[in-house]
């Protein structure tokens, strides 16, 4: 297990580019197994999880070429269907939870798929069942072993229908939306996900030839197309990577500029680190945080104490929670954190409580945070990173801290955060990687 050592409570300077997404990333590899004509793709990060389901579609038949750092062109001509029954290939969709969203192309394809649950984030209970009410509502035929293997076929074919999801699932819309792509007839997905990564990926199935409206709604209507070809497709930067740095900048007081952010893709992002006191300035696509002493988090008009909670998009994602949590154990004021969506996601703050931050959790969704307003600060202590936003979190708490910190599991950082390290490194933290 690697860890990262930090000593805290330097201010950073300088600025900083966003990488690619990672969770757009997730979605948009999978869709190469839609057509057997090439598809370059750019802005591609280089972290574990991504990487990760370039090497299992590699290892699926896909041809994989990297054009440079960043960009590869990938090419499904020739997909083994053999190695769907393989132990490696288990294996490897056990590694990541974006390895899901192979079943939707493979089952429009090729007629099948199967896959053991999928890995990711152990943050509570993350069903599946609303990508296979949606998958057996087109034609597909969902077969279960045990209760953690899946298998899905549909010899005749996929037909259009419509469907209400029971929630908007962002992984399950994108399964859903790319079988539907090449369904006979017209799919109708009502309370679909529609944050800007699934966005995005209809945007390049729309490339490819599918034929898709009602993108950014939550009432999507495909009509289904024989094949679809090649394209181009580049990544937006990473949403919640954008949203961590200006959680550094406001935790460490440091002024950082984050480079090329696509500002109107970002949602309600800006205005909840504002409405925690932080003051951002928009200075063309880049976001300038300037260094702050001090920040006072906002009250409701009438004076009651601020509720800062996820939602579905276009509300604010869960990603960033935990992140906003530790930004909050700095400022003036008081403010309730509820994680709606996952049930174990703020189990972390024990740690954060360790370091001397004043936080209640009041039950496994909500924790309420009194803000020390940097009358005192953390203390650096050892912890190991529970989750991929966790292990950030806590990053940024140790880079604010007196003393050495030691993060344990940084595995789990490297899933998303590419060259978390060297990055940071460069705009003066002490962080060394052991
Ligand atoms: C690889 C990837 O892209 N992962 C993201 C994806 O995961 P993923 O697609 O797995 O998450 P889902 O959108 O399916 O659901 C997330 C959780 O919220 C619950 N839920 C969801 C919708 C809803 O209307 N009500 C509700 O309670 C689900 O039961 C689940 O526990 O979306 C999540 C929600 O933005 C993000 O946290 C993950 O980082
Ligand atoms: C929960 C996350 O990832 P995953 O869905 O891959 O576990 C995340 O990106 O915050």
């Amino acid at each position: 297990m690697a860890a990262f050592e930090v000593i805290g409570g330097q201010p950073l300077k300088g600025e900083i580019v966003p990488q690619g997404a990672k969770n757009e990333a997730l979605q948009i590899l999978c869709a190469v197994l839609l057509t057997s004509e090439p598809v370059t793709i750019s802005n591609i990060p280089d972290i574990r999880d991504v990487n990760k389901l370039i090497e299992l579609l590699r290892d699926m038949g896909v041809k994989v070429g990297k054009l440079s750092t960043d960009t590869y062109r990938f090419q499904a001509d020739d997909v083994h269907l053999d190695y769907l029954d393989s132990e490696q290939f288990a294996a490897q969709g056990r590694a990541l939870r974006g390895s899901v969203m192979i079943l939707g192309p493979m089952l429009s394809r090729f007629g099948r798929c199967q896959l053991p649950k999928p890995g990711g984030d152990k943050i509570g209970r993350r069903p599946l069942d609303t990508h296979f009410l949606g998958l057996e509502k087109l034609g597909g035929k969902l077969t279960l072993e045990g209760t953690d293997f899946y298998k899905i076929s549909a010899e005749n074919g996929l037909k259009g229908a419509y469907m209400l999801l029971d929630e908007a699932s962002v992984t399950g819309t994108a399964n859903i939306v790319m079988a539907a792509v090449l369904a006979q007839g017209t799919t109708t997905i009502y309370n679909a996900a529609c944050e800007p990564y699934l966005q995005q990926l209809c945007k390049m199935l729309v490339r490819m030839g599918a034929k898709i409206n009602g993108i950014g709604s939550n009432l999507l209507t495909i009509e289904g197309v024989e094949v679809l070809g090649g394209t181009e497709h580049r990544m937006l930067p990473d949403m919640i990577e954008i949203g961590s740095f200006i959680g550094l900048a406001a935790m460490t007081g440091s002024e950082i500029t984050i480079k090329d952010c696509q500002i109107p893709e970002l949602g309600l992002i800006p205005d909840t680190f504002r409405k925690l006191g932080i003051e951002l300035e928009f200075r063309g696509d880049d976001i300038f945080v300037p260094a702050q002493d001090h920040y006072e988090l906002a009250t409701y008009l009438d004076g009651s104490i601020l509720t800062i909670s996820d939602h579905t998009w276009p509300g604010l994602t869960p990603d960033l929670l935990s992140v906003l949590l530790v930004v909050a154990t700095q400022a003036k004021g008081t403010v309730l954190i509820h994680q709606k969506m996952f049930e174990s996601r703020l189990f972390f703050v024990d740690k954060l409580i360790d370091m001397g931050a004043q936080i209640i959790l009041c039950d496994p969704h909500r924790a309420t945070v009194i803000g020390l307003d940097q009358r005192n600060k953390l203390r650096g202590i050892t912890m190991t990173s529970p989750d991929i936003r966790a292990g950030v979190a806590l990053l940024i708490a140790a880079l604010s801290a007196d003393g050495r910190s030691v993060i344990e599991n940084v595995e789990q950082i490297d899933r998303g955060y590419q060259f978390i390290d060297k990055r940071l490194a460069a705009l003066g933290a002490h962080i060394k990687r052991l």
